[in-house]
């Protein structure tokens, strides 16, 4: 069985630590094992003092995920699920970080088989959003896309603002993210269940989740692969793939894969000098992961 992962994000002080120890909470109750990867710049991570024993815990403090330190994140989870088994873990991210850029550094094709990430989560500060065109356009810009780019937008702090202006806050949103599932909560809780955690439905046999709507699907290959045919399917694919890596055997190439990358329309081959799992992860707007599936089985000769 996979581990779930989740990506919680949103910007400085929105109340992702807050959030976070609910979710604990709520994940120790229904009897899972939780584990919890941390990204705060700096040289001193406070905020994992505060998440006490009941979850392992990792920090990565000397950058940003999605930017300088994004190949030490497949390493870090690797050592979480290696060390610890967990049913779940929870990614928080900095405040400056980009969510497609985390799904990508937490979708790495060498720990796709393990660990399946369920969700994006940001955190929307209603008093901030409001004041948002007061920032620099480029902080605007994040703040925007954090929450375009989500599965779930958690409106945080909602008792600092009137119920007309939360009104307005949720339609913005809808506006720029028309599938998002909006939860308002005040200081990490909600009135209803919580759209997310705690041992929600497990898929089991083909890897991806039909819920929310930037899904991830992660194929091993069992055989080598026909590398005309694999070309031919990588020209066929549907606008609503937005990324493929990861590590593929040709039938005429030597024993190790090659990478393989594919992002706007354009792939790239590159041989590798060392062995690595024969996974492609793919990652897209609503994707439909049955003929996906059926696609690479049949490339990987399997019918
Ligand atoms: N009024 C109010 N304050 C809140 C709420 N949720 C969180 N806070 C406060 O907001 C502050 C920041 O919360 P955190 O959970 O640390 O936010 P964060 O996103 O983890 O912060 P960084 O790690 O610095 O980005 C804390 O003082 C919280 O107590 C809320 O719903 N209402």
């Amino acid at each position: 069985m996979k581990t779930d992962l989740y990506i919680i994000g949103g910007f400085l002080g929105s109340g992702k630590t807050t959030l976070l120890l609910q979710l604990l909470e709520k994940e120790k109750q229904a009897g899972r094992k939780v584990a919890v990867l941390m990204n705060e710049i700096g040289s001193l991570s406070v905020d994992s003092a505060m998440l006490g024993e009941d979850a392992a815990v990792r920090d990565m403090l000397n950058g940003c995920i999605c930017c300088t330190i994004k190949d030490e994140i497949e390493v870090e989870l690797l050592t979480l699920y290696k060390d610890h088994r967990p049913d779940v873990i929870f990614v928080e991210t900095t405040g400056a970080a980009h969510p497609m850029e985390v799904l990508d550094a937490c979708t790495s094709p060498i720990i796709a088989m393990q660990i399946e990430v369920k969700g994006i989560i940001t955190l929307v500060d209603c008093a901030r959003w409001k004041e948002r065109n007061r920032l620099p356009i480029a902080h605007r810009k994040l703040m925007e896309d954090q929450a375009r780019w989500s599965d779930v937008v958690a409106l945080t702090k909602t008792d600092l603002v009137s119920i007309q202006t939360l009104d307005d806050i949720k339609e913005e949103i809808r506006s720029l993210n028309e599938k998002v599932i909006l939860q308002e909560m005040v200081f990490g809780k909600v009135n209803g269940e919580i759209a997310f955690g705690g041992g929600g439905q497990s898929e089991g046999g083909h890897h991806a989740h039909h819920h929310l709507h930037v899904r991830t699907y992660a194929y091993e290959f069992t055989n080598h692969v026909p590398r005309a045919e694999f070309t031919k399917w990588v020209a066929g694919l549907p606008d609503s793939v937005l990324r493929v890596k990861g590590f593929v055997k040709f039938e005429d190439s030597i024993e190790r894969p090659e990478l393989f990358q594919y992002a706007y329309g354009v792939p790239f081959f590159q041989p590798q000098p060392f062995k690595m799992p024969s996974v492609i992860v793919i990652i897209g707007d609503e994707l439909e992961t049955e003929s996906l599936q059926q696609a690479l089985e049949c490339l990987d000769g399997i019918f």
